[in-house]
């Protein structure tokens, strides 16, 4: 192989254009597809050196970085599992990353099944959950709660512009749990009737604001008006380590062809129209109730503590090296 050719095995390459495209989606399943997609640039590689090992590593990292920029749980887990890629040969380097990245896949299940019981602790036997989008770290917790024997029931905001809040309400219904299916602008009538406010994360900062899909704002500043707590569903793999250090998350803006929809008036008849399709809103701490993390649940303003007991103060892009 060429010195100047990056030998990114096609496995990555078609994981970084299933999580652009988003068919593969949710903070925790592209960090797990992440994972997996380097194991597999580590087994398919035919680099004869270890220094052409670790390049193509990196650039398959790049690679699977440059995909979407706002979900941090992404090169969260490509940090993890290049800084365990260790060796002094292409045959103890390959085992290496693919261990560090099966390690990794394992707990991330285990986390979230974690987050899940803890989650469950707050809901009550008959409460009514509110949800936005969807996230499999909030359904853990559901799930936890009817393993529990709870009877939970469910509305669930269709969240424009993807309407990803029918693939919640379908796993709800598939545990047979009562839903309600509502338009995002009918939310706040509908707050009258639940008990919490459930959503997941896609980044948290380090002052505990929550980064996730967008209307989760303004879904949280209503709720505190109606006094629904607002309950955040995260894996200590949503922390943003690069906030402690005062970096803001970028918020990533999305084709416009998902707002307008080809049968739409408003097409492209209009040469001059902008529209503007943000994927991600900020929740700034005050609105938040509590951040149910695998390691335990704590109000916004304390996550940073255990921010800097998982990740210290400095973070590096080791795909840069
Ligand atoms: O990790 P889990 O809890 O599954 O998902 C977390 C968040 O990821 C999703 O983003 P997108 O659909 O990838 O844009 C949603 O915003 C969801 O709340």
């Amino acid at each position: 192989m060429a010195d100047d050719d990056p030998g990114v095995a096609p496995t990555v390459e078609s994981t970084a254009e299933d999580i652009a495209a988003m068919r593969i989606r949710g903070a925790a399943t592209i960090a797990d597809a992440a994972a997996a997609a380097l194991a597999s640039q580590a087994d398919r590689s035919e680099a004869e050196t270890p220094a052409a090992f670790r390049r193509q590593l990196r650039a398959a990292a790049k690679s699977l970085y440059e995909t979407r920029p706002t979900a941090v749980s992404l090169p969260n887990a490509l940090r993890y599992v290049l800084r365990g890629t260790d060796g002094e040969t292409v045959a103890d380097l390959r085992k290496s990353t693919i261990a560090r990245a099966e390690a990794f896949r394992r707990d991330l299940d285990q986390a979230q099944d974690k987050l899940g019981e803890i989650g469950a602790n707050r809901l009550r036997d008959g409460d009514i959950v509110m949800t936005h989008c969807h996230s499999t770290d909030a359904l853990s917790c559901i799930e936890a709660a009817l393993d529990a024997g709870k009877e939970i029931e469910a509305i669930v905001k269709e969240t424009r512009p993807r309407k990803q809040g029918h693939i919640t309400a379908r796993q709800l219904r598939e545990r047979d749990v009562p839903v309600t299916l509502i338009v995002d602008n009918a939310a706040r009538r509908y707050l009258d009737r639940a008990d919490h406010v459930l959503v997941g994360a896609d980044s948290i900062a380090a002052d505990g604001s929550v980064v996730n899909k967008v209307g989760t704002s303004g879904l949280a500043v209503n709720a505190r008006e109606r006094g629904v707590p607002v309950m955040v569903a995260a894996q200590t793999i949503k922390l943003h380590p690069d906030t402690m250090t005062g970096h803001t998350v970028e918020i990533e803006m999305r084709d416009e062809r998902e707002v307008l929809a080809a049968e739409d008036d408003l097409d492209d008849a209009d040469d001059g129209l902008v529209v503007e399709n943000p994927a991600f809103d900020v929740t700034p701490p005050r609105y938040v109730d509590a951040i149910v993390t695998e390691r335990g649940q704590f109000p916004p303003e304390s996550i940073v503590t255990l921010m800097r007991e998982l990740f210290g103060e400095t973070t590096d892009e080791p795909w840069e090296a």
